[in-house]
């Protein structure tokens, strides 16, 4: 780097400005201290900035994990680094502009490094996290005001009637799912969400303030299940109706007892001038009257007072009922399990906040002309809730540990992914995006043989849908043998390419038979997915459990809307991802005695297409329409172009 000031000068400069105008700042800043210094020239722009380089012919911006990649070029390799402009003077100008490691030879295979063939510690790792845990709470209500109106006519004193406000309604909490969120990280961070509480009422009927909702945005991809919930208001409620069922019970035991009581004397001959209908009201007056002492009467928590009145008066206030409310929201019924595979209309309530407390005018009876009470604001649900993030891409590459996966994924998009000789080098899944273009820089969209289905496509019917210009490559850490018994990273990564329109599994020609390791990981697939689906079932289970406080019926309208997100129980996951397009990326084919291999892989698939074989997973119907295999070297970007066609041609067929 140039020295960024002069070193005569005393001022101190930022240091984010470019060289020239420190020289000229500095200059005009100490002009008569120091002798004039000539205004530096800077590179001409190209300097600095690496060639045009194409990793293959048709890439692509990349992004991982989702996340746009910005500065694509800045770790480029450039086998011809732009000669250094004469006019560059300053001996530090020389090209420490580029990283010095693409000249270097990587030690793992004595080849030079560049961009597909990169030193392990040159790679962009985005933070990433696809697993998390939030608990929540929604706004508790505020509560009502105990006020008087103070006025001339009433004596200049807080003596008129009523006017306190009603507290405010506390704030909910919602969910959207959007385009452009990439990750969990954030909410992770977060762990827990507190909507607005509702402010209290005022004085001159001046209502509470509501208190904030909070909407949560997650990518779209994310499924989300509802660990517990506390909602104290249904609480309440179930517990008063059960209670409600027990005196019922209660009463008609006693009117029994009372009836046998009475036929018992009756029989005995006194009947002591008493009737026995009387007797068993009598008894049941009391049993009521011990009973309302015991429950429902006083609910001095529920209640707020005038401050300025004693206990004694306190005592002697006569509470009314409460009064019966609805929720402003209705809480959707539990558990709450949303599948959040497209962007959301509009968001989705999670958690309804509390209702505001009632103001004093609300308790103005004509036998209380005065009230000195107002209601509190309600309590509100709080729950936890369980993210998860299915990355959806349009095509998940499947291999072995080592396999080559992230090189081809920086051979075929512009990512950054981290590359290196050994097993689990990836160790959260990359994604990047193919633009399909016609060499020139301008995309060369593919004709969509199959329009994608209108609920995917916002309404967009299908002779307007547009042809496809990018799709998306997900790399993921590799599976080994016995993944599924969470040997190596566990088959949790599957969870990214579950979804994939395409599954590209990726082998390594020069380890061992392709064909062996082909079967190998479909076998990890085909248990994954059994996996899943016993998944599935457990949950549908736990579903079909009465769920106790599924008292409002408004709450179930509410969650039936929502009930496009829930999951579609009914497909069979294995025969699933059994039935997705799939094909065999052959990588390494560089290495020497790779041939045999790939023949021997080529006749097996042919046999699977032909129906000699059978699907590799085992499954019956599995898609065997037509299954390619693509032989390439990645690390030399061969054999991109074939797959880039042959993959938009699987996605669009
Ligand atoms: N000769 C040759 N080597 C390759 C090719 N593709 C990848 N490699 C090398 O294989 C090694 C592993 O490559 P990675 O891309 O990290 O493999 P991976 O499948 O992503 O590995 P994990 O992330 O650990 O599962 C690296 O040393 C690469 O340089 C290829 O086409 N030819
Ligand atoms: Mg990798």
């Amino acid at each position: 780097m140039p020295p960024r000031t002069p070193s005569s000068s005393t001022v101190l400069l930022p240091f984010l400005y470019p060289p020239h105008l420190f020289a000229q700042t500095s200059r005009t800043l100490s002009s008569r201290a120091v002798p004039k210094i000539l205004p530096r020239a800077l590179p001409p722009r190209h300097s600095q900035l690496p060639g045009n380089r194409r990793a293959s012919s048709n890439t692509t911006t990349a992004t991982a994990a989702g996340a746009p990649s910005s500065s694509t070029s800045e770790t480029d390799p450039d086998p011809h680094p732009p000669s250094t402009p004469s006019s560059w003077t300053t001996p530090s100008a020389s090209p420490t502009t580029t990283n010095h490691h693409h000249y270097e030879t990587n030690p793992h295979n004595s080849l030079p490094a560049n961009r597909l063939n990169p030193l392990p510690d040159d790679y962009r790792l985005p933070v990433f996290s696809d697993r998390t845990t939030l608990t929540m709470y929604a706004g508790p209500g505020g509560s009502g005001c105990i006020s008087f109106l103070r006025d001339l006519h009433f004596g200049g004193d807080a003596s008129g009637p009523p006017n306190g406000g009603d507290g405010g309604h506390g704030g909910n909490i919602y969910i959207a799912a959007a385009y452009g969120e990439t990750s969990l990280h954030k909410l992770g961070r977060r762990r827990v969400m507190r909507a607005g509480k509702g402010k209290s009422g005022l004085g001159s009927s001046k209502d509470g303030q509501r208190g904030a909702d909070i909407v949560i945005t997650v990518p779209v991809g994310t499924v989300l299940k509802e660990v517990w919930r506390e909602d104290p208001v249904a609480e309440e409620k179930a517990i008063a109706k059960e209670r409600r069922i027990q005196r019922k019970e209660e009463r008609k035991l006693r009117a029994e007892q009372a009836q046998e009581t009475a036929l018992a004397t009756l029989k005995e001959g006194h009947l002591g001038g008493e009737n026995w209908e009387e007797i068993a009201e009598k008894a049941r007056l009391e049993q009521e009257q011990k009973d309302w002492e015991e429950y429902e009467y006083p609910h001095y928590d529920k209640w707020v007072f005038y401050p300025g009145i004693s206990a004694s008066q306190r005592k002697s206030i006569r509470l009314p009922k409460l009064p019966k409310r609805e929720r402003l929201f209705a809480q959707p019924e539990g558990p709450i399990v949303l599948d959040l595979m497209k962007p959301t209309k509009q968001p989705i309530l999670l958690a309804a906040g509390g209702l505001g407390g009632l103001g004093n005018p609300h308790f103005q009876k004509w036998r209380t002309e005065k009230p000195m009470i107002a209601t509190k604001g309600e309590a509100a649900v709080s729950m936890k809730l369980e993210l998860e993030l299915k990355l959806l891409a349009d095509v998940g590459l499947v291999g072995l540990p080592n396999a080559g996966k992230s090189t081809l994924l920086r051979a075929l998009t512009n990512s950054r992914a981290r590359i290196g000789n050994w097993a689990f080098t990836t160790l959260q899944p990359n994604i990047g995006t193919v633009i399909l273009d016609s060499y020139r820089g301008r995309t060369m969209p593919m004709p969509r043989a199959k329009p994608k289905p209108e609920e995917y496509t916002w309404g967009v019917p299908a002779e307007e849908q547009e042809a496809r210009t990018r799709f998306t490559i997900a790399d993921i850490p590799g599976l080994i043998e016995g993944a599924h018994l969470d040997k190596g990273l566990g088959i949790a990564f599957l969870r990214h390419v579950e979804r994939a329109g395409v599954l590209a599994f990726v082998v390594d020609l020069s380890a061992g038979p392709a064909v062996e390791a082909l079967k190998a990981l479909w076998k990890e697939v085909g248990l994954y997915a059994k996996m899943r689906e016993d998944e599935e079932r457990d949950r549908e289970i736990e579903r079909k459990i009465e769920w106790d406080f599924n008292i409002d019926t408004a709450a179930r309208a509410t969650s039936t809307w929502a009930a496009e997100y829930t999951q579609d129980i009914d497909i069979d996951p294995v025969l699933h991802i059994a039935g997705k397009p799939w094909f065999v990326i052959a990588t390494k084919g560089d290495l020497p005695e790779t041939q045999e291999n790939f023949k021997n892989l080529k006749y097996y698939l042919n046999g699977v297409t032909r129906g000699e074989f059978e699907h590799p997973s085992g499954v019956e119907g599995g898609w065997i329409d037509d299954v390619a295999a693509i032989p390439v070297s990645a690390i030399n970007g061969h054999g991109m172009d074939r797959i880039v066609h042959w993959t938009a041609g699987l996605l669009d067929q």
